[in-house]
């Protein structure tokens, strides 16, 4: 069974658009409230070049994922806009430029082996049978999980079933990837082989995490959200090292950067 975000993403009918050498991403004005729960994103603006990696941190509930889907037109915001590659999103419709990499790996993995999972994407995007083989055979190798292809995904690990969730992503091959905690529940060893490959990306990188040495060790440049506007955008390092910021937005320096004022 899908649960409701597969089962929104797999109805987004596809929308396709050439690339330019514009910006990523581009967000403008954006709103968003839920029914029971006003005003979670106010007045967003942000820009993000082609090539970096952008870290969103804050507190719990600053609206982090709800900015995620709305950026991939999951959600329909009240008022703004937001434009990908310099073209509008469309709440509902699915942009292969795109991938949003959830919060936890369960709500992307459904299929009866690892194979299926990663192709759903890329079956969804009508390619033909061999290039559909060879887009789940590079997102297996590139995320290092092509040895578990015939295993349930339920019977993984969870930092395998996390490399599994971004495998499958990455088999549609978007431009811009967003990574909603991807470390969440990893081990050491697991959250390192993470860093790395996040490090390694070829893609435009947006991360969110509470993790606060993994978005120092992967992201240049850091947005700090709180409820639901955006409080500094600047350098990770920079802004992090500011202690008395941090800590008025529920937020502690990381360690690593604990020397400097
Ligand atoms: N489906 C929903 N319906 C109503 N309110 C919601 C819904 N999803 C989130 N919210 C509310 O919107 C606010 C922002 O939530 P969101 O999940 O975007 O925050 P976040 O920054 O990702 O938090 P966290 O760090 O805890 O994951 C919170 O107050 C939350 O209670």
């Amino acid at each position: 069974m899908l649960n409701q975000a597969q089962q929104a993403i797999s109805r987004l009918p596809y929308q396709s658009v050439e690339q330019s050498e514009m910006d990523a991403l581009k967000v403008t004005r954006l709103a968003y409230a839920y029914p029971d729960c006003p005003a979670v994103l106010q007045g967003i603006d942000l820009s993000i070049a082609t090539g970096e990696r952008v870290g969103l941190i804050g507190p719990n509930g600053a609206g982090k994922t709800t900015l995620f889907l709305s950026i991939c037109g999951v959600l329909a915001p009240q008022s703004g806009q937001v434009q990908l590659f310099g073209q509008p999103v469309q709440p509902g419709r699915f942009r292969p430029e795109i991938g949003l990499v959830f919060q936890n790996p369960s709500d992307q993995l459904f299929s009866l082996s690892v194979e299926e999972d990663v192709a759903f994407g890329p079956t969804n995007m009508g390619f033909s049978c061999e290039a559909i083989e060879e887009r789940v055979c590079e997102a297996l190798q590139l995320t290092g999980v092509f040895d578990l292809r015939h295993r349930p995904p339920h019977h993984l690990s969870g930092g395998e079933r996390r490399m599994v969730a971004i495998a499958s992503v990455l088999a549609m091959r978007p431009q811009l990837v967003i990574y909603d905690e991807p470390s969440a529940n990893l081990d050491m060893r697991s959250r390192r082989r993470l860093i790395r490959f996040l490090q390694a990306a070829s893609q435009t990188i947006l991360v969110s995490s509470h993790d606060l040495e993994l978005v120092l060790e992967v992201c240049d440049r850091v947005i700090l959200l709180d409820q639901g506007r955006i409080i500094a955008d600047g350098a990770a390092s920079e802004i992090m090292a500011n202690a008395p910021l941090m800590e008025a937005h529920g937020l502690e320096r990381p360690h690593s950067l604990s020397h400097r004022c």
